[in-house]
């Protein structure tokens, strides 16, 4: 590459990219979630969620740590509730990123049940492991494996050991790792300290939502999350000097998520007042990531 290359978006989407933070349900276009509403609709015209393309119109990039946990619970799981429309869901998510020149992916979900429709954990996580198992038997060009995740406001312990036990039972179809996320400002990390160290014994990767809001970021939680011996930690923006000297001194692998953090205004400022020009001075692995689409 010369250096005196434009670098614009026909660029970009031309470079083989690595992507190791998107979360699925974050992962699903616009247009893919208008097409299951319209579907859904069509089925029974009386179902209540809004139009996606009317609440999330193209180009609408403000969502706040208020408002995104919301577009999931209020919207994106409303949708992609039954297992043809998680398939759906899930296929077109990664058209996508092959189409962006993404050629190794680590998607993370949390495996979710839905009693309601007699969907359990394992239906969940099959569904999504077969569509990736046909999607890479027709395009062959993406690696895609899968990260499992807790989510911190609503896991509880029972919840978790079970959602490792899938993790490990998995790791032959392309499960590797597993992640705590979800909203910053609810929950008690400790409360997964057994679960991650089951997963870490059967040789899963751990990586962490850290420190992504001042909530989050507190000494305490910050070194709990540090002794669970993390491999990687997603966002880190609100970390403690010493704990910036520890990270580095282990060498953590970080997966810093611009677009997100500055639209999201986890951040004060913008791209160039972004953590990682500090952090790219430092030993550790670095890997810009994309979290959401949706923050596009
Ligand atoms: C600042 N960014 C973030 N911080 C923490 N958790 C986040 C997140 N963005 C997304 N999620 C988590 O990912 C789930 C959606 O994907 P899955 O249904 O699992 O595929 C959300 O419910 C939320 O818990």
């Amino acid at each position: 590459m010369s250096l005196s290359t434009l670098v614009d978006p026909e660029f970009t989407k031309a470079l083989p990219k690595v992507e190791l933070h998107a979360h699925l349900s974050g992962s699903i276009s616009r247009q893919c979630l208008h097409e299951i509403w319209q579907r859904k609709k069509t089925e029974d015209p009386s179902f209540t969620v809004e139009d996606p393309l009317v609440l999330m119109p193209p180009g609408k990039v403000d969502f706040t740590l208020q408002t995104f946990f919301s577009v999931f619970s209020k919207l994106i799981y409303q949708l992609c509730n039954d297992l043809e429309s998680l398939a759906y869901a899930t296929n077109s998510a990664l058209e996508d990123f092959l189409n962006d020149g993404v050629c190794y992916l680590e998607l993370r979900t949390i495996p979710r049940p839905s009693p309601e429709a007699n969907i359990t954990r394992e239906d969940y996580l099959n569904t999504i492991l077969d569509t990736v198992d046909k999607f890479k038997a027709r395009t062959q060009e993406m690696s895609v494996f899968l990260i499992l995740a807790l989510d911190r406001g609503h896991t509880t312990t029972s919840e978790a050991r079970e959602i490792i036990d899938l993790a490990i039972a998995n790791k032959p179809r392309g499960v590797v790792g597993v992640d705590i996320c979800g909203n910053p400002t609810r929950g008690d990390v400790t409360l997964y300290r057994d679960a991650f160290a089951r997963a870490k014994d059967h040789g899963l990767g751990l990586t962490l939502h850290f420190a992504e809001t001042r909530a989050s970021g507190t000494p305490a939680e910050l070194a709990t999350l540090l002794s669970f011996q993390p491999d990687r930690l997603g966002h880190v923006i609100h970390v403690p000097d010493e704990f910036k000297r520890e990270i580095i001194r282990r060498r953590i692998g970080l997966e810093l998520c611009m677009s997100c953090n500055v639209h999201a205004k986890l951040i004060d400022g913008d791209f160039l007042d972004h953590h990682f020009g500090e952090w790219r001075h430092t030993d550790c692995p670095i890997a810009l990531c994309v979290r959401l689409p949706l923050d596009i």
